[in-house]
């Protein structure tokens, strides 16, 4: 069985093309502006994606299509924005210009065909003419027609590749790759749009297929001598194996396996993130003694030889006064619907139903969710205090079980864990064993500069801090190892006043906060960072939908792709 691309374009010319699809000069420049070149190339990484896709995310469907189809074809078309526009508007009665749109033949979810396979689903193909009179038997089994398995249709804008890559400070070979990858996972039945475990599990497949191609965000663009032997590769091999079993999952699961998400949930300063690196084992999720510090949600994931939990820390739940407010509770609220359990946690010393624990009650019941009271800083009281406690929320919920714990001392957890799994449904390994987080690097530098800004200034400076990664570059040894890492990161503040705050007389503050922020980020890379701090105004950017956007608090992340 073979992985095979069916590319498609009706561009006249390689100077329409490269207007057209926005190609980079240096892409045509490299193929000597031949387009056929080109077009090899880009045939050759599109096919590499197509079978990494389909081993990694679609290993059901491969399972059904063993020993019967030869081929297993996806096709892909380039457009100018006019010719997506119009498709989008004729197909989905949206009106713009769109990146990628995808067209599945078959019904799939996540990779498994919803009807069994039937034989008029593959097309018979045959092969071009032999101009010979007598046939050898290698020949004949050459002549024989071919079974066809076509996956269906993306259409891909070019315009739209170079205009993201632009916007998200990467190479036009990642996004057309990224966006490839993700219509791909639409047309096999991945849909981030309908809940946070499908983008949970759209987005994992995508960072793990991107990733085991290295097609990554911090490296540089496309390369001509890259290219040209792209070009031949495909030359060479037009097509490429598959293969049914993926290299991830081929462990068998014992038939009582158990796995689920898990959220955590209650007011700031509860101690949630604190819990989420606990049990991580590594630091994901920043944290600070003031409250509100965690501001998105954050997954990790827990795996045992029995079951695997996929955990979410989420921003604490509280009175919002702006739209990033607005947002953090959303994001809190959303991560209950989509769990198969909740971690209602409370503190210990105030930690008797207010407003917010009510309300989280509320949403609870409403969508009959089995939850764990999680009792968390169990250290700084004395255990008869919690007997009141346990009864003034034993009244509110029926609670699966109450858990006291002290995250910060690792007191409890184990208990904790038991707790869970004991409650969880029988399900999927979701996630592949070594994947352990869907935090990224860059986001986590971006915090770990932010719980420095918490920690060194006061009052509502640090809220209304945000930080962005403007530059994530790494030099390797002469053995490949990741050697230093050279960041450049904006901190936003929303005031004049704040930036002359934050920097500092003669810049001793933001000097200092840096240099503690450098040897946090030190630490959690692993290797040698430069770091370059420098202050932007954005007045009010709390408040503004599309700032927000810009700084990653976007309830629907695929860094806001529209549904395709
Ligand atoms: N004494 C004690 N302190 C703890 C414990 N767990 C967390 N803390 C402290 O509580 C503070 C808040 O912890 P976080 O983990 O940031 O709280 P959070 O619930 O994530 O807060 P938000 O992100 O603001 O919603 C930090 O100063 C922690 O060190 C604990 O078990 N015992
Ligand atoms: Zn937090």
């Amino acid at each position: 069985m073979l992985a095979r691309i069916k590319l498609y374009h009706d561009f006249e010319s390689a100077a329409e093309f490269q207007a057209q699809f926005a190609v980079p000069d240096s892409y045509m420049a490299a193929c000597n502006y031949n387009l056929d070149i080109l077009l090899d190339a880009w045939q050759a990484a599109l096919t590499k994606l197509l079978q990494t896709t389909l081993q990694t995310g679609a290993a059901s469907l491969l399972k059904s299509l063993e020993n019967k189809a030869d081929y297993v074809e996806m096709n892909v078309n380039l457009g100018s924005a006019a010719a997506i526009r119009k498709l989008n508007k004729e197909y989905r009665q949206k009106d713009y210009v769109t990146d990628v749109l995808s067209f599945p033949h078959y019904e799939l979810k996540e990779g498994k065909l919803l009807q069994p396979l039937m034989p008029y689903d593959l097309e018979p193909e045959m092969p071009e003419e032999a101009d010979v009179a007598e046939m050898s038997a290698e020949d004949e089994e050459r002549m024989a027609p071919k079974e066809v398995f076509n996956l269906g249709d993306i259409y891909l804008c070019g315009d739209k590749v170079r205009e993201q890559a632009e916007n998200y400070g990467h190479s036009y070979w990642r996004e057309f790759n990224f966006l490839c990858c993700h219509g791909f996972l639409h047309v096999l039945g991945y849909d981030h749009e309908e809940g946070q475990r499908e983008e949970s599990l759209q987005f994992a497949l995508q960072d793990q297929i991107l990733g085991n191609l290295l097609i990554l965000r911090e490296n540089p663009e496309l390369k001509p001598a890259e290219l040209i032997a792209l070009a031949k590769e495909y030359n060479e091999s037009p097509c490429l194996p598959l293969t049914a079993v993926p290299q991830a999952q081929t462990e068998d699961l014992p038939a009582d396996f158990k796995s689920g998400f898990v959220a955590i949930v209650g007011r700031p300063n509860v101690g949630k993130s604190t819990l989420l690196n606990e049990i991580s084992g590594a630091y994901l999720a920043i944290t600070s003694a003031k409250a509100q510090t965690t501001r998105d949600n954050i997954r990790t994931i827990y795996n045992t030889k029995d079951s695997q939990i996929i955990f979410t820390d989420t921003p604490g739940v509280h009175t919002a006064s702006d739209k990033l407010g607005d947002y953090m509770n959303q994001s809190g609220l959303a991560a209950i619907k989509d769990a198969d359990a909740v971690l209602l946690l409370v503190d210990a010393a105030y930690a008797y139903p207010g407003k917010v624990e009510h309300k989280l009650l509320e949403r609870l019941s409403e969508l009959h969710k089995p939850a764990i009271l999680v009792i968390n800083k169990a250290d700084t009281v004395v255990k008869q205090k919690l007997l009141p406690l346990i009864a003034a929320y034993s009244k509110l919920y029926q609670f699966q079980a109450v858990v006291p714990i002290a995250a910060l001392k690792s007191d409890g957890i184990a208990e904790l864990l038991t707790e869970i799994i004991r409650i969880l449904p029988q399900g999927p390994r979701y996630y592949p064993l070594d994947y352990f987080t869907d935090q990224t690097e860059r986001n986590l530098c971006a915090e770990l500069i932010r719980e420095q800004v918490l920690k060194y200034y006061h009052k509502e400076l640090p809220y209304g801090v945000a930080v962005e990664i403007e530059k994530f570059a790494e030099e390797t040894d002469a053995t490949g190892e990741r050697c230093l890492v050279k960041l450049q990161a904006a901190i936003i503040t929303e005031r004049a006043s704040h930036k002359k705050m934050l920097i500092g007389k003669d810049g001793q503050a933001i000097k200092r906060m840096a240099s503690s922020a450098r040897i946090k980020i030190e630490e959690a890379l692993e290797c040698k960072v430069y770091l370059e701090v420098r202050v932007k105004v954005r007045e009010n950017w709390r408040d503004k939908s599309i700032y927000l956007n810009d700084y990653g608090y976007n309830l629907k992340k695929a860094q806001n792709r529209p549904l395709q």
